[in-house]
């Protein structure tokens, strides 16, 4: 298992290029050893982060990507609160990844099908596997700490027997969902979070110094596990819950 560790960016441009920089050797390491890069996205403030560098990268064979989502709100792909139309507004429309390599939500679906079918589609990438093993996911991170759509004290928390699961009462807005589960996350080769603002130092504070229990917390990565947070998120982390014993400036 990965150890955690933490790094304080001066600014997100800051995180855009260091992410572009990582993306780009993990990619081509990944085509390299089995023809594909697979990878899975959050929404929220991510997709702006991640395309505001990597969107201009021309050494990076898109042609070869897989990209899912981490999870996904259960509302049509044009609709505004759409994870994936964020990440196709951000990067989707500058890169080259083919649209049959985009494994979106089922939006006609309900969203318990819905769930089912995007396990579907993941068995088709991965194949006939116990767990599919991502190269890369990206996660962000709520001011309440959640990640994906595993909310704090939501009964998904536990969930072991599925890759995807449904919910129709996330706390935060559009209620119907669905997400990765932890046993997919948590085997996947390296898993970066990127976090920015004031609103979530607290909670980073809480996390990474007092031990408090939330559900990105409990995410862990087969090789690496970054979290990437500008100066603000990460002003409250005292320098010895980083790896270095102090914060590392990447
Ligand atoms: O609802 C969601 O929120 C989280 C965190 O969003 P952020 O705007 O605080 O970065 C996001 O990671 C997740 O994909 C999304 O569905």
């Amino acid at each position: 298992m990965a150890a955690r560790q933490i790094f304080s960016f001066p600014s997100s441009k800051a995180i855009s290029d260091t992410l572009d920089a990582h993306i780009a050797v993990l990619s081509a390491k990944a085509i390299a050893s089995s023809g594909k890069f697979t990878i899975a996205v959050s929404g929220g403030s991510l997709p702006t982060i991640l395309a505001a560098t990597l969107k201009s990268n021309t050494t990076i064979d898109f042609s070869k990507w897989h990209l899912f989502y981490a999870d996904e709100r259960c509302v049509p792909l044009d609709h505004a609160d759409s994870n994936h139309l964020a990440v196709q507004r951000a990067l989707l429309d500058h890169v080259p990844i083919p649209a049959a390599h985009v494994h979106t939500l089922t939006a006609s679906l309900a969203p318990a099908e819905a769930a089912k079918r995007y396990e579907q589609d993941l068995r088709a990438v991965f194949g006939d596997v116990a767990l599919p093993e991502f190269d890369l996911i990206l996660l962000g991170v709520g001011p309440d700490g959640h990640t994906c759509s595993l909310f704090p004290d939501h009964p998904l928390l536990d969930v072991k027997d599925r890759w995807v699961a449904h919910l129709l009462d996330s706390p935060k807005p559009p209620p119907a969902r669905i997400t990765l589960t932890y046993p997919v996350v948590n085997n996947a080769e390296t898993v970066i979070f990127v976090a920015t603002g004031a609103g979530k130092q607290d909670m980073f504070h809480d996390m990474f110094d007092k031990g408090v229990d939330f559900p990105s917390g409990r995410v862990t990565a087969r090789k690496n596990l970054f979290w990437f947070l500008d100066e603000p998120a990460a002003v409250k982390v005292s320098a010895r819950s980083t790896e270095a014993g102090g914060r590392t400036t990447a």
